[in-house]
């Protein structure tokens, strides 16, 4: 018995003063050094508490607001610092990209993404080298997304005629199914297009990106608290993540698997069509020309010469690319209906460049002509960005930012929501303003550190060109082609303006409106 006493009591001086040694540790440590600002914090949710997480880029707005532009803030156990303000992101974005190029293991992206085997995710290093360059050269170039014009003219076409239809169109849904509609045609190719707006195919992969959209943005017990993975699925969270990413998965094996038929059905029929690859270029789906380089990739090793590396590919084409340009449509228009006076300059324009014929559709090549839709968009986008807090980034080795250490592996926000409406920045900052893009310089390319909607340095987004041109066509086209109005009982006022959450900040309620074809 005594023994045990004075066994326990061991132990208790042998703990305390270990922990005693550690505070002093680290006490020691942090002397001299600059603090990061840091709230007061509960024990084990640290400043969890303080985000509305239907809120996010407010509630971390508010905090800037309170304690500075560069603050830290324990999310659950995980050290992460918070960036609002434009000069920080430039001193980031131009002296310290590298070390700021990480991405953290999320649980969403590296289950969907294949082990995070596409380039959104992908940590920084070799394999997300390899895959952004394939998917910059091979994909998104200028020349491949000019190669998809008549896709998309043809989608809009249908949309236009859809909208033609409808006593009352929503918009949110609508755009979606355009961006997705495309996006599968360009990725999948015609045959996986089927569906259109509501039809029965359509409508089941609309289902299955939803999800997938959700789990990106949606909260992981184990993102915060990696040692209780175990609550995500205990709660039933992991369960549904991977019945999801199933379907996904059997999808895109249909997918490949039809593609690879057809392609042997080619070969038979028209042996030197085959051999000569380049020639039917312009001809090929995101399907064609992955597999291709699959094949390549099989032989010599590197980025593709595994098949999940191409599921995960075209994945993130559906997921990066439909969300967002719908998203920037939808708000777009919002702001346009709640500033008529924009509206009528901008469809002033429209009628001025096609010389008032409304009985055609805008076509890409007169997009050039149109100066002040694109003033529009850039200030819808810097008003409500589509994606308010980039995606998460990490250090991948420490470095100092203004005077503060900022260790390695410490997870990354960059609040570009709150250094686009920084009223130090711009006036009138919470106001439509479209003309403050006249003449101005400021664009979206990533060299502007007042305006990052497609985030900056080697993580920036790759798809702008290919999201522009879908945005700028279907905005022309709505306004080309309809007069907006609200429906009956309700007035501009009455349009909600909440956000959703998610990556993508999306309109909480549908945008309805009643759309009068002017032919
Ligand atoms: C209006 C439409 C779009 C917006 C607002 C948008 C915005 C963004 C943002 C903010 C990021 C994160 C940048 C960072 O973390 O620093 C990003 C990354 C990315 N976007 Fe986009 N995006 C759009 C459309 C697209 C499209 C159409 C594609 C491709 C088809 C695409 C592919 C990607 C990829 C692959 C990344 C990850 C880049 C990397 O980590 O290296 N995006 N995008």
């Amino acid at each position: 018995m005594e023994q045990q006493a004075f066994l326990f009591l061991f132990l208790f001086l042998f703990l305390f003063s270990s922990l005693f040694l550690k505070i002093l540790l680290k006490a020691n440590k942090s002397k001299g050094k600059k603090l990061l600002p840091c709230p007061w914090r509960l024990p084990i949710l640290g400043h969890l508490h303080l985000l509305n997480p239907n809120k996010l880029h407010h509630s971390l707005l508010s905090l800037s607001n309170k304690h500075g532009p560069l603050i830290l803030l324990h999310l659950g156990s995980i050290p992460t610092i918070i960036i609002s303000s434009h000069d920080i992101a430039e001193e980031i974005f131009t002296k310290h990209d590298i070390a700021f190029s990480g991405r953290p293991l999320l649980t969403g992206p590296q289950k969907l993404f294949y082990n995070c085997s596409s380039v959104t995710f992908s940590p920084y290093g070799e394999h997300w080298r390899q895959a952004r360059k394939i998917v910059m050269l091979e994909l998104l170039s200028t020349r491949r997304v000019r190669s998809f014009e008549t896709i998309r003219v043809e989608e809009i076409k249908k949309f236009i005629a859809a909208i033609k239809d409808l006593s009352i169109a929503n918009l949110s849904e609508l755009t979606l199914s355009l961006a997705n509609n495309i996006v599968c045609r360009v990725a999948l190719g015609d045959k996986f297009a089927e569906g259109g707006y509501g039809g029965e195919g359509g409508v089941w992969l609309h289902q299955l990106l939803k999800e997938s959209q959700r789990f990106l943005g949606g909260f992981f017990v184990a993102d915060f608290f990696p040692a209780l993975k175990w609550v995500d699925r205990l709660i039933g969270f992991q369960g549904r993540i991977e019945k999801n990413f199933e379907q996904v998965d059997k999808f895109f094996d249909r997918v490949i698997w039809e593609h690879i038929k057809k392609e042997k059905e080619e070969e038979d029929e028209e042996e030197e069509r085959s051999n000569n690859i380049n020639a039917r270029g312009d001809e090929e789906d995101m399907v064609d020309i992955l597999l291709r380089l699959h094949e390549v990739a099989v032989v010599h090793g590197g980025f593709l010469s595994s098949m999940d590396h191409v599921k995960a590919i075209l994945w993130e084409s559906f997921l990066a690319a439909t969300d967002t340009s719908s998203a920037t449509i939808t708000w777009t228009m919002t702001q346009l209906m709640k500033n008529p006076i924009v509206m009528k300059k901008l469809q002033e324009e429209l009628k001025k460049a096609t010389n008032g014929d409304t009985q055609r559709l805008i076509q890409e090549c007169e997009l050039e002509k149109l100066p002040y839709l694109k003033q529009v968009i850039k200030e819808s986008m810097r008003i409500k960005p589509p994606v308010p807090l980039l995606l998460p980034h990490e250090t991948i080795q420490s470095c100092q930012i203004q005077g503060y250490d900022i260790p390695a592996k410490t997870r990354v926000i960059f609040n570009i929501m709150a250094i686009s409406i920084d009223p130090n920045i711009w006036e009138k900052p919470l106001e439509f303003l479209p003309e403050r893009f006249e003449g101005s310089k400021v664009d979206f390319k990533g060299q502007d550190f007042e305006f990052l909607p497609f985030g900056s340095g080697r993580r920036k987004c790759p798809g702008i060109n290919f999201a522009m041109v879908i945005v700028e066509l279907a905005l022309a086209n709505l306004l080309h082609c309809f007069d907006w109005s609200m429906p009956d009982g309700m007035n501009t006022e009455d349009i909600n303006m909440d956000e959703n959450i998610g990556l993508t900040t999306h309109k909480k309620e549908a945008l309805c409106l009643v759309a009068k074809p002017k032919w």
